[in-house]
Order: structure tokens, then sequence, then C-alpha cells
């Protein structure tokens, strides 16, 4: 049986246990239990702290996980990326009091503060910066107007908790981050790879899925090059005839980011009864 781990809490739990809802898990309903089995797909998840998450998986206890990039680039055990997912999508960045120009040279000799003090030290190091970092739990923001750093050094989604207290991020991000599902490191061709497979072809048909729509048009057929270079799908489109001569259906996958601007170009070069429609899960 396949023992993946589960965000339980925080900004990646409710779309992870969604996705693996969408690929066809059993996801627990009683956001207190802890473990759910999955006897049809013969998995037993584990609902645990996106930061204990690599713990656990590089451990080899638990065969898969979804955590950030950044818990897990923090994080000192062995495991590697094997998908990433779409989500929870976050840059991790210096940041300090705004109302003066910072430079990471600045940082030399001040204390800062993170909840991701490995990362930080790594990326200080790299840069040649010697400073000191002081751990915190969460709520790292205020930590400057509580006067135990100088600086910090955190995730940035919207921006809005650097604004709400006076902080400005600078630097480049020292990580761009999402959710990504990962293994031990070196477990590729394990004894259950088979199992480890389909759960990572499933989310990835999911991830597929959200990331692509599908677009039907009907076309005249001395259009249809023009309209191929349009939408040239993922393989390539498939062309059907239609029961009018001279006419051609075409149905193709595009980004779901650019459908609107490829809906108008197609519509302008000539292509009818465009329909974009929702794909829910596909195998590659
Ligand atoms: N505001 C956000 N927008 C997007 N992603 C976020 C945001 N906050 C956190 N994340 C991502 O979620 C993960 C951290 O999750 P979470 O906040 O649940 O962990 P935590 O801070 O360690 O736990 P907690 O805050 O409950 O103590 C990281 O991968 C991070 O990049
Ligand atoms: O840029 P924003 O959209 O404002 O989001 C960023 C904030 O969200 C996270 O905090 P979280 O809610 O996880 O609390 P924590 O500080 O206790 O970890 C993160 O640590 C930042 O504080
Ligand atoms: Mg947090």
């Amino acid at each position: 049986m396949l023992r993946v781990a589960v965000p339980n809490k925080g900004a990646l739990a409710g779309p992870a246990s969604e996705m693996l809802s969408e690929a066809g898990y059993r996801q627990r309903h009683e956001s207190r239990d802890l473990t759910v089995l999955d006897p049809n797909n013969d998995v037993e998840f584990f609902f645990l702290r996106p930061k204990d998450i690599p713990i656990y998986v590089g451990s080899g206890e638990l065969d898969l996980g979804i955590t950030g990039r950044d818990l897990a680039l923090d994080s000192t055990a062995p495991i590697e990326e094997r998908l990433q997912l779409g989500f929870g999508g976050s840059t991790f960045r210096y940041a300090a009091p705004a109302g003066r120009e910072w430079k990471l040279d600045d940082l030399a000799g001040k204390r800062l503060a993170t909840s991701y003090p490995n990362l930080v030290r790594d990326d200080l190091a790299a840069h040649g910066v010697e400073a000191e970092v002081i751990r915190l739990d969460g709520a790292v923001e205020i930590s400057i107007q509580l006067g135990v750093a100088e600086a910090i050094a955190d995730v940035v989604g919207s921006g809005r908790t650097l604004r709400q207290h006076g902080l400005i991020a600078f630097g480049d991000p020292i990580c761009t981050s999402e959710a990504v599902l990962v293994q031990r490191a070196g477990s590729n061709g394990s004894p259950n790879e088979r199992e480890k497979a389909q759960l990572t072809a499933r989310l990835q048909g999911v991830v597929f899925a959200q990331q692509y729509m599908m677009l039907d048009y009907d076309c005249p057929k001395e259009l249809l090059e023009g309209a191929i270079a349009i939408t040239p799908g993922v393989e390539s489109p498939t062309v059907a005839p239609l029961a009018e001569d001279g006419w051609v259906a075409v149905r193709a996958m595009v980004a779901r980011k650019h459908v609107n601007n490829i809906m108008d170009e197609l519509a302008e070069f000539g292509a009818k009864a465009v329909l974009a429609s929702d794909i829910r899960s596909c195998r590659m």
C-alpha cells in the first residue's frame, strides 16, 4: 500500500486535498482526521504539517508527500521533487523597512528573522554576506517592529502582509515556490515505483487539466493551415469533416491563460462557433 503525506493546515492543505479528490482519491471529511484509507486505490493518506512532510518522506516512512518547494529546500531531509503541482505559488524574499534603498550587502552584520533558516543561510553564504539568522515560527513581519531583527526573509504571496507592516522586499527572490510532490532522494525505481508512478500520473492529469482548455471550432478548409498554426494543440489538432462542404471541425488543447486571445484571433481569422470547455482530467 502506498503511503502519502498531505498538508493538514495552511495555504496548501485545501488545494492539495481538492487535487487528490479530483484525481479520484478518497480524502478526509473531518479536519481532525490524521489518516484516511483509500482501499480502492490501495493508498493511505497521512495529514501532516507541511514543514514536517519532508522529514517523513526523507526517512522513507512515507512514499510520497505534498509540500512547498521553499519548505522542501529549507528542510535538510534527503528528498527530491517528482512533480510541480501549480498551486500555492509564492516567492521567498528579503524585506526590510521601507523608506530607503536596500541591497543584499546591507544585511552584513545585521539580525535577520525568518522561519526558513537553512534556506536563508545558504543564500547568504552564496552571496558572501555574513548576518545573524534569528529563527522564528511565524508572524515574522512583526519582528522588526518588536526589535529582534533589522530585516526579515519570508514568504510573499500577494505582498499585503509586507505592506501592512511598512516593509519592502529587496534583492532577487531567494526562491520561487509552489506546491510540489516529493519523494525520497534517489527512490526512483524502488519496489513500489509502479504505484508511485500511477499517483503521479493522476495528479499530472489534474495539473494539465487545470492549465489547459479544450477548444472546438468550425473552419473553412482553405483557412485550415493558418488555423492550425494558431492552435497547434499538444501533439496536433483533431480535424473532422463537417456536413457542409468546404468546412472542417477542429479540436485542440490550448493553455488556459491564453484562451481568450486565441479565441479572438480565431474569430478574426474566419473560424466560426469557437467553443472553449474545461477538461476535468487527462493522461498525456
Ligand atoms: N500567502 C501565501 N500565498 C501562497 N502560498 C503561501 C502563502 N503562505 C504560505 N504559502 C506557501 O505555503 C507553504 C507554507 O504553508 P503554511 O503557512 O501552512 O506553513 P507554516 O507557515 O509552516 O505553518 P503555520 O503558518 O500554520 O504555522 C509554503 O510552501 C508557502 O510558500
Ligand atoms: O503576501 P501575503 O499574501 O500577505 O502572504 C504572506 C504571508 O502569508 C504567510 O503567513 P501565514 O498566514 O502562513 O502565517 P505565519 O506567518 O504564521 O506563517 C507568510 O508567512 C506571510 O506572512
Ligand atoms: Mg505560515
